[in-house]
């Protein structure tokens, strides 16, 4: 592929509240244009609540900002970097707009989900035409990196994060965001964690499962399961005593990691007699640090292609027709155009 030549690297995240004041209307930011009930809204404006309504996420975001711009000037690359959000401050078609002031004519985004999916992949890449389009003609060239789900930078961190808290004899169980059967069906999100997972668990050398946490949406409509509550309460049924939870679906301990996970997962394991131990996400970790470095050099400086498991690494760009919205989330309830 003709690579153009990259002034920059835009950070490209989910964005989440500041504080009190913001967390109703991040949420529906975050829920605009789908049937997502108020009842779930004030819910999940609860969970924001307990951590002062204020998400850890925008932190976690500029603190691997920080860790790349280290590990770009130790290599040698000349990249500055800048941080747009899908949902909160700072947005992403500001962020496009500052780089065209800057006088930015191509950049690279890294996008902070490692998987494929609709919410993951697909509507980052609308995010980027669409910001693209509210900037107009002097907008900068926006080039989506590869997913790196694969990546042994990825790889490596997940399995180093467990070794910080696993015990020899627990059992592994990986979480990932739920999504709903219909969104699942367009992608190879549970393809993709199911063979991360088996290759991770592999090397640390434990029995494994994959559960999945965070649903919304009616009880009538399907999502991917189970749910890691159920799940636990499963496992101790089959006289499982602990567990060594990896959020393999997240990169860093967001709002959702610490609330659905620390909180309450927590607290079935505690109600069901597991003992369970949440391994970090992956984070800053300097493996993490180090492959998302050669992701971007793979683009820069002819780098090599790595990845590890069988499916090869994910294209360049995305395939046509994949990672589409579930019907119901289109206004015309069709599909929408690849
Ligand atoms: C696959 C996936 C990822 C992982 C990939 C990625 O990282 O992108 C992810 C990440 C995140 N999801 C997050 C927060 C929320 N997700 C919601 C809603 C939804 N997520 C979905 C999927 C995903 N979500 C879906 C199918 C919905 C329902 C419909 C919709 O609206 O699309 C809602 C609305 C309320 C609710 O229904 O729960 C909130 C508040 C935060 C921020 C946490 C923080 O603040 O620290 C992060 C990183
Ligand atoms: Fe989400």
């Amino acid at each position: 592929m003709d690579e153009p030549t990259y002034d920059a690297l835009c950070l490209l995240s989910f964005g989440g509240p500041e504080g009190p004041d913001d967390v109703m209307p991040f949420l529906r930011n975050v829920t605009a244009g789908r049937n997502v009930p108020d009842a779930r809204l004030a819910v999940v404006a609860e969970q924001y609540e307990r951590f002062g309504g204020r998400s850890p996420i925008n932190d976690q975001n500029l603190a691997l900002i920080d860790a790349l711009r280290a590990e770009f000037a130790a290599h040698d690359i000349d990249l500055p970097i800048y941080f747009g959000n899908r949902n909160w401050e700072p947005y992403l078609a500001d962020t496009v707009a500052q780089m065209a002031d800057d006088g930015v004519a191509n950049a690279l985004v890294l996008a902070t989900s490692a998987f494929s999916s609709y919410s993951g992949c697909r509507q980052y890449r609308e995010d980027l035409d669409r910001a693209a389009a509210e900037v107009g003609e002097r907008a900068p060239g926006l080039h989506k990196l590869r997913l790196y789900y694969n990546h042994p930078g990825f790889v490596d961190a997940v399995v180093d994060r467990i070794a910080e808290v696993h015990r020899p004899g627990a059992r592994l169980v990986f979480t990932a965001h739920s999504i709903p059967v219909s969104m699942a069906q367009w992608c190879d999100y549970e393809s993709q964690l199911d063979e991360m997972a088996r290759l991770v668990a592999g090397r640390v050398g434990a029995d494994w499962d994959l559960a999945f946490q965070s649903r919304s949406g009616p009880p009538h409509v399907p999502w991917l399961e189970p749910d890691i509550n159920d799940h636990l309460a499963t496992l101790a049924e089959q006289c499982v005593t602990e567990v060594t939870l990896m959020p393999l679906g997240f990169v860093s301990d967001h709002m959702e990691v610490q609330f659905d996970l620390d909180f309450q997962a927590a607290e079935t394991a505690t109600s069901v007699g597991i003992d369970m131990r949440r391994a970090p996400t992956v984070g800053t970790h300097p493996a993490f640090v180090t492959g998302l470095r050669q992701l971007v050099e793979e683009r820069t400086a002819g780098g090599p292609v790595l990845w590890v498991g069988e499916a090869g690494p994910w294209p360049d760009p995305c395939p046509a027709g994949h990672c589409l919205a579930p019907a119901t989330s289109t206004p015309t309830g069709g599909r929408p155009t690849p």
